[in-house]
């Protein structure tokens, strides 16, 4: 293999969540040729194509309950793995990497098949149900959080952290007009936006900003009601690039509980109030937000209890004291692997060009 570039077909679709972490990994592998596997019209598509080529194929989950429509996605899933199987062969790639979701499925089963190591990596504490299924087909499973591993008790484990995203590392400015002195809070929703955080951070953004504070509310683009609230101290928009100026600059985050949001903010040492998506699969989210809870980087609130007037009395609480924030701050940072993206890409060598 000496002088042969080494071929590896990331496998990584949907949200940010999957996306970005598999885009920092592939950042450190530049000697490599690397082609995307995703589906049609999600993220990917915006995303990938115009920094690897991508394939795609047609693969969902399955239902709960056993029907037609569980024969139809069974029969996908089958006609996928044959599609990805033809992709390696004729690619001639030297193995895949994947940061799980249902587009894991036949980029596993796949390689595998073909004799081709197959590196699966899991972002949340509880590994989603493609995770546990296929992961001791794997040839190795690397996972951001330790606690991940109890749930794979039949897969090879390593524990590597999630990679982010390269500004997360530096300090890069946040170009937004936000005077330098004042307190900073900002809302994350995910990559998708969260609404009903949205219409409980609206309910509480006049108090905080008569406390001083700014608002930069990322608020996806699926809000009906995203101009009812206006203030010149208050910023909003559906998608914002420039997370790493943004969590940095942060006094304090509101957020969903998404495995990628929960990396930056421990790589960028940021407090915060999580209130997991409640109906993320199996409640993955809660179990984010657990690890941050328990280790004193951030306040738990499910989306069920907690109330406006809740939120907007624990917000005020903490702009009068910074030490608790400067606490947080620093249990954020004790949960932090600054470098996963590189871990995950010796770990992608070691196994692809064995
Ligand atoms: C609803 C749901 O099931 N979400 C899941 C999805 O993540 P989802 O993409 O929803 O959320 P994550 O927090 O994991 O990732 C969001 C990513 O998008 C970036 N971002 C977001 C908004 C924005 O305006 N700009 C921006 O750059 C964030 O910085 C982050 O890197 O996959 C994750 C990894 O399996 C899971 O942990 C999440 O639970």
């Amino acid at each position: 293999m000496a002088n042969k570039p080494i071929r590896l077909l990331i496998a990584a679709s949907g949200t940010g969540g999957h996306l970005f972490p598999a885009l920092a990994t592939a950042e450190q592998l530049p000697d490599y040729q690397i082609e995307w596997l995703g589906v049609p019209n999600r993220m990917e598509t915006q995303l990938i194509g115009d920094r690897y080529p991508l394939h795609t194929v047609n693969v969902e989950g399955f239902q709960q309950r056993l029907g037609l429509g569980t024969l139809k996605i069974a029969f996908r899933l089958v006609s996928s793995v044959f599609q990805v199987r033809r992709l390696l062969k004729t690619g001639q790639f030297h193995g895949v990497f994947t940061t799980g979701g249902y587009i894991a499925a036949p980029a596993i089963l796949a390689a595998r098949s073909l004799g081709l190591p197959a590196i699966l990596h899991e972002s949340n504490a509880l590994p989603g149900k493609v995770t546990r299924t296929f992961s001791p087909f794997c040839t190795v499973v690397a996972v951001g959080f330790e606690k991940a591993a109890q749930y794979l008790p039949k897969a090879n484990t390593a524990v590597v952290g999630t990679p982010v995203r390269s500004p997360f590392l530096a300090t890069p400015e946040l170009d937004l007009p936000i005077p330098e002195n004042v307190p900073l809070i900002a809302i994350a929703g995910g990559s998708q936006g969260a609404v009903a955080v949205n219409k409980l951070v609206r309910e509480c953004a006049q108090a905080w900003i008569d406390a001083g504070a700014w608002i930069f509310h990322q608020t996806g683009d699926n809000d009906p009601e995203v101009d009812s609230f206006q203030h010149p101290h208050y910023i909003s928009m559906p998608f914002y690039p420039n997370m790493a100026g943004l969590l940095h600059r942060a006094t304090l985050v509101i957020s969903r509980a998404g495995a990628g949001t929960l990396t930056e903010l421990a790589v960028t040492k940021t407090p915060s109030i999580l209130i997991p998506y409640p109906f993320a699969a199996e409640d993955h989210q809660a179990y984010n937000a657990a690890v941050f809870a328990d280790a004193g980087a951030a306040v738990l609130y499910r989306q069920k209890e907690l109330t406006a007037q809740q939120l907007e009395q624990q917000v005020l609480d903490w702009l009068k004291s910074p030490e608790s924030l400067q606490k947080m701050a620093e249990a954020a940072g004790g949960l932090a692997v600054p470098d996963s993206s590189d871990r995950l890409a010796q770990l992608v060598r070691k196994w692809v060009e064995k």
